[in-house]
């Protein structure tokens, strides 16, 4: 890519590298947590947020845990200020919540910043001055000296304000701009200005170290941290802060590894919010230490409500691949992964394990407010039959056979793949249920009893081809009695080979649920029934199932029979007949029958009996004087209009042309 040698790398190595942090695999206890929503998240806001938006942030910021909380930097608006003054004067802030505002190391906005948090219970001012290279250079035109006393002349200036207002402080300082700094010169003015505040382990001072904007690699920071925790004075009146933004992707990585390197604290934002890319999310490094069974001692149970709150207050967006916050974040769309989950879900229910291993999810949704019902596992081309049994069973409790999963899935995916949409769950369901339950049948059993006579004696009404006829046949159980009803009337063989049952709760009623599974040929076919009474979820079960045999499928002569016992109705009805009718007579659904019709003799239902008016039409019209009108009437047109144009169309002359043709 052209341009690459316009670049160097900016950041600087310690004068000594040390990688203790190295030996360390895992974070075991949360570091003080400073949310900067409210002053670094809130300046890279289009719109900053207003007075009551940030002290409803304020309050969610407190109810989820946060001890010590940048409220804003009251210099720099009216609002920021009014901020500051609403919670001390309204008793906004809880005795265990410290506030921190932040000043630039400028007299006049360290004096209105003490005028802001004049009665503060206890807040901590905090003092920052750039000091990178590229900062000295071409902002401040400064040398290292005069840089260092920028920050102690604030330093000072903190000092004796901070005497003189009422109110309880501590102080902090930032060496801004510290990714751009030799670290030993960081490490200068820090102590200088510590130097000047005289820290005690009784009140400590902050050091905070910004990767102001992000420019190495994790492990530097982690490098210049180590060096800077094993060279700051009055180490144990220091916190050792970090403030990591995200420029290179690794806010999340540099604060870890910033963590093991002997940070104390961490100052973020939630979901990341904050200059250009943004500063480190705090919610993704409590949760990362969450899921290695630390309690980062942040309450991070309902995350989709804090998001919602978030992207009110902030007008901005949570990514759906935003760790742990996202909408897809615990999603699997593909098929060896809701396999796997669908599976690994299992196992947990089966064992009853409280520790969480399913694979494919790093944390248990639940634990942050999601649900397992429409966030894990959601259906589309790439999904399986795991994953299609998974949202059958987790939103219907339809719990599909091992052995029909493979057909069922592949019937849901070629769906999705047709249409090149997601399906919502009640998609599948409907896929299912039109293929394995409501399938329009070639033949139906409506009626069936059964007698004990040596063995099991059904007695079947079955109807095809637009007739019942009752049959009956001997098997050693009920559905094998029907199945035999079955071989016998059509001549088909099969093994029945799977039969599966449940209860299938819907709502407070329990109705049952069969699977059957007949196999042909070496292959399987399948049908499913629901019923309030299991023997007849069974047969529908069956009957579905043998109604996919391709040998009842091209059973012509039932074709024949029917659609000619169809057309013989028609033209007994044809004057007023509709498609409602011909399906009702048939016990068949309008769709499936209109569907049939066309599929078997070419024309529409409408075409048929048009054509038998038709007919009917032109033989008046040839044979006697009719009126025209009473002929339209009496083959069934509404009116003679009707009739007029439907002949034209048809014949290309009007009726009265043909007559007297
Ligand atoms: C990395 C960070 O996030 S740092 C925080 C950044 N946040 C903000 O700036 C948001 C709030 N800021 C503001 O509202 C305004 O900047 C104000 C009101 C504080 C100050 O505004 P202005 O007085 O117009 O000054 P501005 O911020 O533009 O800075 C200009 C001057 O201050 C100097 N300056 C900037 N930062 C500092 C600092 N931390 N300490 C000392 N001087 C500073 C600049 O060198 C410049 O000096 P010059 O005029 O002599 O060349
Ligand atoms: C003021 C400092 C800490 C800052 O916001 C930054 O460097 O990003």
């Amino acid at each position: 890519m052209k341009g690459y040698d316009k670049y160097e790398r900016t950041y600087f190595m310690p004068p000594e590298c040390t990688y203790d942090w190295v030996k360390k695999d895992h974070i075991d206890t949360p570091p003080i947590w400073c949310s900067v929503d409210l002053r670094d998240g809130n300046q890279a806001l289009i719109e900053p947020m207003s007075l009551d938006e940030k002290l409803a942030f304020f309050q969610m910021l407190v109810e989820i845990g946060f001890k010590e909380i940048e409220v804003g930097f009251p210099a720099a608006s009216e609002t920021e200020y009014n901020f500051m003054r609403a919670l001390i004067e309204r008793n906004m802030i809880p005795d265990d919540v410290t506030v921190q505002v932040l000043t630039q190391a400028r007299e006049h906005i360290i004096k209105k910043t003490f005028e802001a948090v004049k009665g503060a219970p206890h807040a901590v001012i905090h003092l920052y001055n750039s000091t990178s290279v590229a900062q000295r250079e071409q902002v401040f035109k400064k040398s290292k000296e005069q840089i260092k006393k920028i920050a102690v002349d604030g330093a000072i200036l903190l000092k004796e304000l901070a005497d003189q207002t009422d109110g309880n402080f501590s102080f902090e300082y930032s060496p801004e701009s510290f990714s751009g700094t030799e670290v030993d010169y960081a490490v200068e003015v820090c102590n200088a200005v510590l130097d000047v505040w005289q820290p005690k382990a009784s009140n400590k001072a902050i050091i905070n170290i910004p990767s102001t904007v992000e420019n190495a690699m994790p492990h530097v920071f982690a490098t210049q941290v180590e060096y800077i925790n094993k060279h700051l004075k009055y180490r144990d009146a220091v916190t050792l802060s970090l403030h990591p933004h995200n420029d290179r992707g690794c806010g999340v990585a540099t604060a870890e590894l910033g963590v093991l390197a002997g940070a104390d604290r961490i100052e973020g934002t939630l979901f990341g919010n904050g200059e250009r890319t943004g500063n480190v999310d705090i919610i993704t490094l409590a949760m990362n230490m969450y899921s290695h069974g630390v309690d980062p001692k942040l309450e991070f149970s309902n995350i989709p409500k804090i998001r919602k709150k978030y992207e009110t207050f902030t007008r901005m967006h949570v990514d759906p691949r935003q760790p742990y916050s996202g909408d897809l974040v615990f999603t699997a769309f593909s098929g060896s992964h809701q396999d796997a989950i669908a599976k690994g879900m299992a196992w947990r229910e089966e064992k009853k394990l409280y520790k969480w291993s399913v694979p494919y999810l790093p944390v248990d949704p639940v634990d942050v407010g999601r649900t397992y019902d429409s966030d894990v596992i959601r259906i589309n081309s790439q999904s399986g039959r795991g994953g299609v049994n998974y949202v059958l069973k987790q939103n219907f409790g339809i719990s599909i056979p091992e052995k029909m999963r493979e057909e069922v899935g592949y019937l849901v995916k070629h769906v999705s793949d047709e249409e090149h949409k997601e399906l919502s769950p009640q998609w599948v369901y409907e896929i299912f249920e039109e293929k394995y339950v409501n399938t329009q049948p070639y033949f139906q059993i409506k009626e069936c009893h059964f007698k004990q006579i040596d063995g099991i004696m059904a007695e079947a009404t079955i109807t095809h081809g637009g007739q019942s006829r009752i049959v009956d046949a001997l098997g050693n159980g009920r559905l094998d009695a029907v199945s035999n009803i079955i071989k016998d009337y059509f001549g088909v063989s099969y093994e029945l080979s799977v039969y599966e049952e449940h209860a299938l709760s819907q709502g407070s009623s329990s109705k049952a649920m069969s699977y059957v599974g007949i196999t042909c040929d070496d292959k399987m076919y399948w049908g499913a029934g629901i019923d309030d009474d299991i023997i007849k979820s069974s047969i529908n079960a069956l009957v579905v199932a043998v109604n996919q045999l391709p040998a009842i499928k091209a059973d012509e002569s039932i074709q024949d029979e029917r659609l000619v016992e169809m057309k013989n109705y028609i033209q007994a009805n044809y004057k007023n007949i509709t498609l409602e009718d011909l399906a009702e007579h048939f016990h068949l659904s309008e769709p499936y029958v209109s569907k049939y019709m066309k599929e078997k003799s070419g024309k529409t239902f409408g075409e048929i009996v048009q054509n038998i008016r038709m007919k009917k039409a032109r033989t008046l019209l040839k044979n006697g004087n009719m009126a025209v009108e009473n002929i339209a009437l009496s083959v069934g047109y509404q009116s003679v209009e009707h009739f007029n144009r439907t002949f034209k169309k048809k014949y290309n002359m009007t009726p009265v042309e043909y007559r007297n043709s």
